[in-house]
């Protein structure tokens, strides 16, 4: 089935209801798992503006989705958490990120008791019938994830492919000001992956992103910024990334930056693979 690239209903983020422009600044974050003796973060200091897409990178088990899962609240029971987690919206200070949050987590979350659709719009109406319009926004970005025939299908029946896509749709419905994102578009072939960022990109400009992926190009195609987590604990370098606007094309400044970043990322592996 081929993604929609027309529709009846307007998905533009000027459009949006929720306006919230929200800018996040940890500074030297440290996380330790209650259950371990070792800390996973230390001394972390990243800076995620409004309206900007915070990309991160760094190799398996350093402590990406800790950070993020942190950010959306759900650790605040497991771990030992000191440094600030400063968050502001249109200049005024946040105590936190309660009802701000999209998250889309590594593992896609769908209830498998209700249709694609039903899971889509589940998070928009909090328990209440959902409006024609919602209906119909859930739709049509079903239709745009490649989803259109499989609204009514149950997510067991669908592959793990189209399964990412299912939560992508439901992510995108939430219009949350803050979209932290694990790993969103992993198990998608290449041209969907390709399509479905050119989609989030559009679809999210207004959000405040924060996008984990093991893609250095991902990274360098969408993020407003980059920021590689190294050593153990981890901590964050920034990498400066190219001016142009995003969905970026793949230039040779891109192909310099792909480069920094295997270099950064090699480093972590040491002498061990060689
Ligand atoms: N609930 C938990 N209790 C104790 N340790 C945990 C828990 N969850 C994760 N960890 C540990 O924290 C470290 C970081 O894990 P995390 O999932 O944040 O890494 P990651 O960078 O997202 O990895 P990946 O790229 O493989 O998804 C790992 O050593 C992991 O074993």
């Amino acid at each position: 089935m081929p993604m929609s690239s027309s529709s009846q209903v307007m998905l533009v983020p000027e459009n949006s209801k929720n306006s919230l422009a929200v800018n996040m600044t940890i500074t030297n974050g440290y996380l330790r798992y209650n259950d371990s003796i070792d800390p996973v973060l230390s001394n972390l200091n990243m800076v995620m503006p409004a309206r900007q897409w915070t990309c991160i990178l760094g190799r398996s088990g350093c402590g990406k989705t800790s950070m993020l899962r942190y950010l959306a609240g759900l650790l605040d029971q497991q771990v030992t958490w000191s440094g600030a987690l400063s968050i502001s919206a249109n200049n005024r200070e946040l105590p936190d990120l309660s009802n701000q949050i999209a998250y889309m987590a590594q593992q896609d979350l769908l209830l498998p008791w209700l249709s694609v659709l039903d899971n889509v719009t589940l998070s928009s109406k909090f328990g209440a019938k959902t409006s024609k319009a919602g209906k119909d926004k859930a739709l049509t970005l079903l239709a745009k994830v490649g989803l259109a025939d499989n609204a009514h299908h149950f997510p067991q029946q669908l592959s793990g492919g189209m399964r990412q896509r299912a939560a992508l749709a439901r992510t995108l419905m939430q219009d949350k000001p803050v979209v932290l994102m694990d790993e969103p578009f992993s198990a998608l072939d290449a041209v969907t992956r390709y399509r479905l960022q050119d989609l989030a990109c559009e679809l999210l400009k207004n959000k405040t992103v924060v996008l984990i992926t093991h893609e250095p190009q991902e990274a360098i195609r969408l993020a407003d910024q980059i920021y590689i987590m190294q050593g153990n604990p981890a901590a964050a370098e920034r990498l400066q990334v190219p001016s142009t606007a995003t969905p970026r094309p793949f230039d040779a400044e891109c192909a310099q930056l792909q480069q920094q970043i295997m270099t950064c990322l090699a480093q972590e592996y040491g002498t061990e693979h060689e």
